[in-house]
Formats: C-alpha cells, sequence, structure tokens
C-alpha cells in the first residue's frame, strides 16, 4: 500500500531585523527534537493560507497578514511521505506564546546552520539563504 501523503503548510516567518522563526518539535512527534519553521498539517476543508494561519495560531500565537509562496518540497520519510508547503510570512501580529511548550527562538540567516533540521528540510534551509 502506498503511504498516505500529508500536505503540510510551513512558514518561514521574517521579523522587521530579518530574523527567522525556528521551534523545537517534541521529542514524542514525529521528527522529534529537531528544529523546525512553525506549521501543521493542512486539513481536507482548507487553503494553504489558512492553514498557515490556524497553526501558528494554535501553536504561537502568531496570526499572518502577509505571505508569499517560497517551496514546495515533496519528501518521502520511511513511514510516511510530505509535501511541505512553504511560504515565507513577512507580515504578521500577535505576542509570541509557545501554546505547546516548544522552545522557540529567532534566528540570523547565517546562524540557521548551527540547528538541526529534519531531512526534508534542507531545499528549504537553501531557499531561506537565497532570500
Ligand atoms: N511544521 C513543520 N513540519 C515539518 C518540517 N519539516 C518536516 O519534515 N516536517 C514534517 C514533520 C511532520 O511529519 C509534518 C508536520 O506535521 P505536524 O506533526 O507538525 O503537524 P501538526 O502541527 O498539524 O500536528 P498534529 O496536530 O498532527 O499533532 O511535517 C518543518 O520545517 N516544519
Ligand atoms: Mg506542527
Amino acid at each position: 500500500m502506498s503511504k498516505k501523503l500529508i500536505h503540510v503548510a510551513v512558514g518561514v516567518i521574517e521579523n522587521s531585523n530579518g530574523h527567522i522563526l525556528i521551534s523545537q518539535r517534541a521529542e514524542h512527534l514525529h521528527q522529534g527534537g529537531f528544529w523546525e519553521f512553525p506549521g501543521g498539517k493542512v486539513e481536507p476543508s482548507e487553503s494553504v493560507l489558512v492553514a498557515l494561519d490556524r497553526e501558528l495560531q494554535e501553536e504561537l500565537n502568531l496570526r499572518v497578514h502577509e505571505a508569499t509562496p517560497l517551496l514546495q518540497v515533496p519528501y518521502d520519510y520511511p513511514d510516511k511521505s510530505v509535501l511541505l508547503d512553504v511560504w515565507h510570512v513577512t507580515g504578521f501580529s500577535g505576542e509570541i506564546r509557545s501554546n505547546e511548550g516548544q522552545p522557540w527562538r529567532w534566528v540570523a540567516r547565517p546562524d540557521l546552520i548551527n540547528y538541526a533540521f529534519p531531512p526534508a528540510n534542507s531545499p528549504i534551509l537553501n531557499a531561506v539563504l537565497a532570500l
């Protein structure tokens, strides 16, 4: 049986200093312990942007006001296949609150290479460094 493709909305959130927001996945989750660009699964009835806004609100108390598509990354993990739908978020509001207790931080772009991201993220890192 082929693996189900999981559509994931992912936000590369950039603040006015040009820093990028990353958060750390809880150990018990798929790809747990790795740092990630915040986001989550797109529900069947949602557009990607609506999903991104909902996920960032649920996870970090942020609302998305301005975002442009950055890239799409299909990736086959042994246990699941994902399509990471990555958006560059340049307009947002809200005071960051880690609703699920996950660590988060703003990172200068060149420093992103010091963090361990899931294997699917290499093309995202390249795209972010080229922004
Ligand atoms: N958000 C995010 N997910 C990523 C990244 N890289 C990567 O491989 N993934 C994978 C890990 C997961 O298999 C999937 C995201 O699913 P998730 O577990 O965060 O979804 P969710 O927030 O809706 O969580 P849940 O409600 O299902 O627990 O995409 C990334 O940079 N950001
Ligand atoms: Mg998530």
